[in-house]
């Protein structure tokens, strides 16, 4: 498999110590790789870099062997290259469906010049959007809440329609963020599904941030191990666990995972 995103020798400081240490990594296309670490080991930092967030005090990043450093998120993201975000404050007050809607980029009806000079297309658009938009919601399971407000839906509701805003673009490697953080375990297996899907039907490349072992265990493959900014060590679920340099990372000398 060839790689869609080649990170090398990153570093990062904030004014103080270095927080992201030359750093070098690669995501295969098509993978769902993990990325784990003690807490403060920097994975947050690297996927700010990664997504356009935050500009790396020197080192590359590649993303489908183009340097992208240059790149805004928001250029990155019209690449095919997004991170999930909560639902913005202001579209708590949309509905679910709405909030599908409002991720096209680029849509005409945002143009006052073609409302005007070109309703039709601003017509049509708004319909191609719509449809999609009700394929998305059915997709991820959400069809039956999608009049609701978004502001109304449980948490593990609103991480599925994060990652169904991700469906709204031609994503092509999507950065999860501790997606599973206070999901209730019913919508876990949903929100797990539906990214192995996406993965599979849609081509999607993911690169995910887990707390939790259980979540990064059933998708993950391979894993990277991120320790004080750097890459310790990458390889299977299996190998990552019992590697005692990852134990003492994660629970100090002398630890065992009996
Ligand atoms: N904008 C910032 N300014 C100063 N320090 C920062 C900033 N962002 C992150 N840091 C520091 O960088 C270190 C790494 O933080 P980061 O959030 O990347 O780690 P993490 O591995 O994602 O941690 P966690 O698992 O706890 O979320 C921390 O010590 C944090 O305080």
């Amino acid at each position: 498999m060839s790689s869609i995103i080649e990170v090398s020798h990153v570093y990062k400081a904030f004014g103080g110590p270095t927080i992201i240490n030359d750093c070098s990594l690669s995501v295969a296309e098509g993978s769902i790789t993990g990325l784990i670490g003690p807490n403060g080991a920097g994975k947050s930092t690297l996927f700010n870099i990664i997504a356009g967030n935050l500009a790396p005090d020197s080192g590359q990043v590649h993303f489908d062997g183009e340097e992208i450093s240059s790149l805004s998120a928001d250029q990155r993201f019209h690449r095919g290259l997004l991170r999930t975000f909560q639902i913005a404050h202001e579209f708590t007050h949309l509905t679910a469906l709405e909030n599908l809607m409002m991720v096209p980029p680029n849509q005409p009806g945002e143009n006052l010049f073609h409302t005007w000079l070109k309703p039709g297309l601003v017509q049509a658009r708004e319909q191609k959007v719509r449809a999609r938009a009700l394929e998305v919601i059915d997709f991820i399971g959400l069809d039956h809440v999608r009049n609701e407000l978004a502001g109304n839906l449980s948490g593990g509701q609103k991480k599925l329609l994060e990652l169904g805003r991700t469906m709204m673009t031609d994503a092509r490697v999507v950065l999860l963020d501790e997606i599973a953080a206070g999901v209730n375990r019913t919508l876990l297996v949903d929100l797990v599904r539906n990214i192995e899907r996406l993965n599979r039907e849609h081509g999607y490349t993911f690169l995910v941030i887990e707390h939790d072992m259980d979540m990064i265990a059933r998708l993950c493959d391979p894993v990277i191990v991120l320790t004080q900014g750097s890459v310790m060590v990458e390889g299977s679920i299996d190998e990552i666990r019992n590697n005692p340099d990852v134990i003492e990372a994660y629970f100090g000398a002398g630890a065992t995972t009996d």
